[in-house]
């Protein structure tokens, strides 16, 4: 397995075309809280919500009407018609891609669906060293219904960023050791002791499908990138250390320092839930900008991280259905809580439950971009 050096984005890339300079949520995540561009005028306060895109649209949930989650995503069309959805609907800063972090595999021809309600379901785990030799080898070639959508994606948005992701090695291959969604990840963190040359084989083939796909997305035109290490959480320092951020640390490498020939690259988000005890180690794996779940304050990340490192969050999701002024003050202590970091960009602590109110993600936008740079 040969992790690719960074090239450069093709010369019609949104990057290329100046995007940055005109991007308030880019500018945040390059560390730089106001406008770099010649007008210098201050900007609105970027937001956007892990999991816009999904469940808590009606819009959403009738087009996906009798198709699956993931043949949903490998439609370009439909893939892209949900990515904007939210964005039309919420004047959002940025839309992410609609898409899964088990799209690789399946473009890789691993069987895996997702479960409504479940979530990814594999047709057999993976466990042992023939089970992981026995992988299939991924070709960039798969990509082209993810390089189509997001093509028409770009198209349509115009000047709001589009963030591609993946999910990081342990997460992904959590689901591939246990076949299934699991509490506390057992299975995974039990082969990098009992088997650790099975536990390094597997995540580096997590870590090459992931890799590919966040670089196939920003060669079609993504501007920026996130990591989504959902389940880190339950790993402690040590383990995390030694046997995830190497891993964590190769996906990156496919996409560091990935830029127009003349201009900055596209910056990379990683993010985890649980994760406030390793957020130092996090950072190391090669991210410009940490994503922090809803339970640690900003201020406190700052802390950890240093004030060079532009954050990412932290509204709790369970202020949602909270009364509009118990939302509102939490949101204001967040954006107070953000203002020590070089940049922020504002977004949930976790991605939006499904049965959130679209109308109150609305509105909280509003108020984000009413309280001003
Ligand atoms: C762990 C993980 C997965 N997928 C993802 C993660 C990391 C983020 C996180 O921690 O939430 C990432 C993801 N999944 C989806 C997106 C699309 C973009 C967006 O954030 O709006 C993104 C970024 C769509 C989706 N991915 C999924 C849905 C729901 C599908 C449906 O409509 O039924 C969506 C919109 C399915 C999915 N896929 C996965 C799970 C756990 C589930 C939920 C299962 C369920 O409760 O039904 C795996």
């Amino acid at each position: 397995m040969t992790t690719s050096p960074a090239t450069h984005l093709p010369p019609d890339h949104p990057l290329s075309r100046g995007l940055t300079s005109e991007s308030a949520l880019l500018n945040q995540y390059r560390g730089s809280r106001t406008s770099t561009g010649a007008a210098a005028k201050p900007e609105r306060r970027p937001v956007w919500f892990m999991r816009q895109a999904g469940r808590s649209l009606p819009e959403y949930r009738k087009l996906r009407e009798g198709t699956s989650m993931l043949d949903s995503c490998l439609n370009p069309e439909l893939a892209s018609e949900i990515t904007l959805q939210p964005v039309r609907r919420h004047d959002v800063d940025a839309a992410i891609f609609f898409s899964d972090i088990v799209i690789p595999l399946r473009l890789a021809g691993v069987g895996v669906e997702i479960k409504p309600g479940v979530g990814p379901v594999l047709d057999a785990p993976v466990r042992t060293a023939a089970d992981v030799a026995a992988l299939p080898e991924l070709d960039d070639a798969a990509f082209a219904p993810i390089t189509e959508a997001i093509e028409r994606t770009t198209a349509e948005l115009g000047r709001v960023p589009l963030i591609g992701f993946a999910g990081a090695p342990f997460t992904l291959a959590a689901y591939m050791v246990e076949g299934r969604p699991s509490r506390d990840h057992l299975g995974p963190r039990a082969m990098m002791h009992a088997d650790p040359q099975t536990w390094n084989a597997l995540a580096a083939w997590a870590a090459d499908v992931s890799g590919r796909f966040m670089r196939a997305q920003l060669m079609a035109g993504a501007s920026a990138a996130q990591l989504f290490d959902s389940w880190a959480g339950s790993l402690g320092r040590a383990d995390y250390q030694q046997h995830v951020l190497p891993h964590s640390a190769a996906a990156f490498s496919y996409v560091s320092g990935l830029g127009p020939a003349d201009g900055a690259p596209a910056p990379l988000v990683h993010f985890g839930t649980g994760t406030s005890e390793i957020l130092d180690l996090l950072k190391t794996a090669g991210a410009d900008v940490i994503g922090v779940d809803y339970r640690l304050d900003l201020t406190e990340a700052t802390r950890r991280l240093g004030p060079q490192t532009p954050l990412q969050g932290n509204i709790d999701p369970a202020y949602l259905p909270a009364e509009w002024p118990v939302l509102e003050a939490h949101i204001r202590q967040v954006v107070a809580a953000g203002s020590a970091a070089a940049g922020h960009v504002l977004n949930l602590g976790h991605g939006v439950p499904p049965e959130t109110d679209p109308e109150v993600l609305t509105r909280v936008v509003e108020l984000i971009h009413s309280i001003g740079p």
